[in-house]
């Protein structure tokens, strides 16, 4: 797949702080790219980096395999902050201003309020808009130029439950249509919901880079109930799991490797004992980037 956006051992210091400390990332063509972190980790220094906002102290980064230049950056849309609209302009009235700025044909204002959604409230002032309309016409607006990478920071700020699932749906509708998506979030759940790959900054260090569905891989954790009085036993007899926990009613097992809970089907079954219930629990992103930051306690540089 192509590579759309190339970091080399980029790095940013503000003085006596280091914000990014030789960063390597590769995005490629179709990723939805999450950026995780803590806050202070370093992600709006980095997205600030890669828009050209922001100046690197040292280190490289590349577009479709250029330097930045002014043919690259048309071709990336970009959302930092809630960018300012007029108050008691309509949402089309809005848009057409944008169009001057960069020069797009007014034609685009239907198409990108239709694919955002808010066609129906196009001729509306946007001092009515709520949170999630206002975040939902500043991604058509960034849509104007129809680019190939769209960058979000943090999209569901501040929204409520219902506007953050609209924006959440609304990624992966531009995702499907073949653009590349970069959102850098605190959102364990988001990047978990809506990204395809990910990344975890820690103190400006790169500390966990792979596939969202890779998440969990390795270790497994599976809920057993059964009648029996010593299940306990029976299940860390097994050999299947690395440990077993009473939890209440049921039995968490947990297994590493390749063990799967269709094998403690298998043997509960050939010890005559039937599984009244089993549930695989996948590790959550949270569990994962916690035990990620954990283990790099020690790294970073600040
Ligand atoms: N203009 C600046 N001057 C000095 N220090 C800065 C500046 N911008 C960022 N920093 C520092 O650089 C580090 C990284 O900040 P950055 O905003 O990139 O992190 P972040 O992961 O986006 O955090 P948040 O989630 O809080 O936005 C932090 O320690 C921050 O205080």
């Amino acid at each position: 797949m192509e590579t759309v956006l190339s970091i080399k051992g980029l790095s940013k210091q503000y003085g006596r702080v280091r914000a990014l400390d030789n960063l390597n990332l590769e995005v490629k063509k179709g990723d939805v790219f999450g950026i995780l972190g803590p806050n202070g980790s370093g992600k709006t220094t980095t997205l600030g980096i890669i828009l050209s906002v922001i100046n690197q102290t040292s280190g490289q980064f590349e577009w479709f395999g250029e330097k930045a230049n002014k043919d690259t950056r048309k071709t990336i849309g970009a959302i930092l902050e809630h960018p300012i609209f007029y108050p008691y302009l309509t949402a089309v009235q809005n848009l057409k201003i944008v169009c001057d700025i960069k020069e797009v044909p007014y034609a685009r204002v239907d198409e990108v309020l239709t694919q955002v959604g808010l066609d129906e409230r196009k001729d509306t002032k946007f001092k009515t808009f709520s949170l999630g309309m206002k975040q939902r016409l500043s991604i058509a607006s960034a849509l104007l130029c129809n680019p190939t990478v769209m960058i979000l920071d943090e999209p569901t700020n501040g929204l409520d439950p219902q506007g953050i699932a609209e924006i959440r749906e609304l990624i992966i509708e531009i995702a499907n249509s073949g653009k590349t998506i970069i959102i850098a979030s605190h959102l364990l759940d988001e990047v978990q919901k809506v990204c395809s790959h990910f990344c975890v900054l820690q103190r400006g260090k790169l500390i966990y880079n792979g596939l969202v569905e890779d998440v969990g891989k390795g270790s497994v954790s599976v809920e057993v109930k059964a009648d029996h009085d010593d299940l306990q036993t029976v299940l860390e007899a097994s050999g299947l799991g690395t440990t077993v926990k009473r939890e209440l009613d049921k039995y968490i097992i947990k297994m590493e490797g390749d063990h799967s809970a269709a094998e403690v089907n298998a043997y509960l079954f050939k010890q005559g004992i039937t599984a009244k219930h089993l549930l695989v629990q996948s590790k959550s992103l949270e569990k994962q980037f916690l035990e990620i930051l954990a283990g790099n306690k020690e790294g970073g540089a600040q």
